[in-house]
């Protein structure tokens, strides 16, 4: 097998393990978006969306992909809330 169909394996292997972490986020967002709905809090937590980048950027060893790791979050805590106003409907 040649080198880039090797590279894409790894890449599938990867994405297969961030679907699964994707849905199982995307359920326990669900899960706090009924929470809020009982306990009639609004969806958006801004301090708590800073602190959840903030955390996640001490996690990170390339330093030069913390541009790139602030925008993975930013769409990821987007998509969270959509789920979450779906919830609300
Ligand atoms: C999941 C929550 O709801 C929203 C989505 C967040 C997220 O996906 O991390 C964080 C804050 C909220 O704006 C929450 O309040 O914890």
């Amino acid at each position: 097998m040649d080198t880039m169909e090797k590279l894409r394996e790894q890449i599938d292997r990867i994405d297969k393990e961030l679907v699964a972490l994707f849905e199982e986020r995307m359920e326990v967002s669900r899960q706090i978006a009924r929470y809020k709905v009982k306990n009639n809090l609004p969806i958006t937590d801004k301090a708590r969306e800073k602190e959840v980048i903030a955390k996640n950027m001490l996690y990170l060893k390339d330093p030069t992909l913390g541009q790139k790791l602030e925008e993975f979050f930013a769409v990821i805590i987007k998509l969270s809330k959509a789920v979450q106003e779906e919830v609300k409907e």
